[in-house]
């Protein structure tokens, strides 16, 4: 099995009797390899989207294969391509996490002793290995994620589901898991399909980005493509000494139209092709020009999110009760 297939979706549909149609009618193409950060407000559709990737909630319409196979027609060979650490881990605190991984292999069919090895491995990788005999009852909500994660990858699948595998995580968790989902698709040619809520997650490890609002999709393409988009860099400087002011912004001026900085500094948006941090740099050094803070700012996949939805995606689902206003 060539791990080239990736994931697409058609066109796909999920609508609640009693609700909204979750999701409404979306197309994306996962290459094989890549991760795909797919980013929305609470209740925008994601989990609903996951779980009929991973064949637990029947489309209503459209159509899905996930590593080359139909989500509603072909169900058993998708579960066994895929790996999936879904919202609610189900794990038993009664059991310690080497347990849960000999038993995981146990029913994917791992030979007896390969058991041991793939779960010892995983354990290790996902930084377990202190923990492995204690039970899960005693684990904190990241040691969980990260236990779901190394369960989700003992079957060597070829493509990954996480949903909001990050969600309630302490920044170094959220770190450590982020490099290991890279590690896994850089080294290991796993593709990953990760929903989250957090713009710095999506910005950070996923190499596409597909925004779903209210079901349907609202933008996709790389976070520097969506950003692009949106509006360029500004670059912000603020000179060494004062009297040197004039000179530094005639340097910045070169690379695009001056705009309000924080006092004391100077700052431009930088014009498309124009450069970037580095040439500023090169320019006033050639300049013999000294300056402090000098910083680029991008816009960010908020000010997309707002651009494409007119809503602010920080904290957009919150106060929502969910479903029925949404018509
Ligand atoms: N079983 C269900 N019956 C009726 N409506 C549902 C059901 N599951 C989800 N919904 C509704 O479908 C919409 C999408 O929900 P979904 O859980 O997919 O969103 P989400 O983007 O994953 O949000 P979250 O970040 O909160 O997980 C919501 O309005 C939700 O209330």
């Amino acid at each position: 099995m060539g791990r080239d297939r990736g994931i697409e979706v058609e066109g796909l549909v999920r609508e609640f009797r009693k609700g909204p149609r979750a999701v409404d009618g979306i197309d994306i193409r996962v290459e094989p390899g890549e991760i795909y950060g797919f980013l929305g407000p609470n209740g925008a559709g994601k989990s609903t989207t996951v779980l009929m990737l991973t064949t637990l909630l029947p489309p209503t319409g459209g159509r899905a294969t996930v590593a080359g196979y139909d989500v509603v027609k072909e169900g058993p060979k998708v579960r066994a391509s895929i790996g999936a650490a879904l919202q609610e881990a189900a794990l038993d605190p009664f059991l310690t996490g080497r347990e849960h991984m000999t038993l995981q292999a146990a029913l994917h069919g791992l030979a007896r002793k390969e058991r041991k090895s793939r779960g010892d491995e995983l354990l290790e990788r996902v930084g377990l290995e202190e923990a492995a005999d204690r039970r899960v009852r005693g684990y904190s909500g990241g040691m969980k994620r990260r236990l779901d994660l190394a369960l989700s990858l003992v079957h060597r699948p070829e493509i990954l589901f996480l949903d909001e595998p990050t969600t309630g995580l302490d920044p170094q968790s959220r770190s450590a898991l982020w490099s290991e989902v890279a590690r896994l698709a850089r080294d290991e040619g796993v593709t990953v399909f990760l929903t989250t809520q957090y713009l710095e997650e999506a910005d950070v490890l996923a190499d596409r980005v597909g925004i779903i609002d209210r079901g349907k999709i609202a933008a996709e393409g790389t976070p520097e493509e969506l950003k692009a988009e949106i509006g360029r860099p500004s670059v912000e400087a603020t000179p060494a000494s004062p009297e040197e002011r004039g000179r530094v912004t005639e340097v910045l001026s070169r690379f695009g139209e001056e705009i309000t900085g924080a006092p004391g500094a100077v700052a431009v948006r930088i014009d498309h092709g124009a450069g970037d941090l580095a040439d500023v740099v090169r320019a006033l050094d050639a300049e013999g020009l000294r300056v402090t803070n000098l910083r680029i700012e991008e816009p960010t996949l908020d000010d997309v999110f707002l651009e494409k939805t007119g809503r602010s995606l920080e904290g957009a689902g919150d106060g929502e009760s969910g479903m029925e206003e949404s018509q």
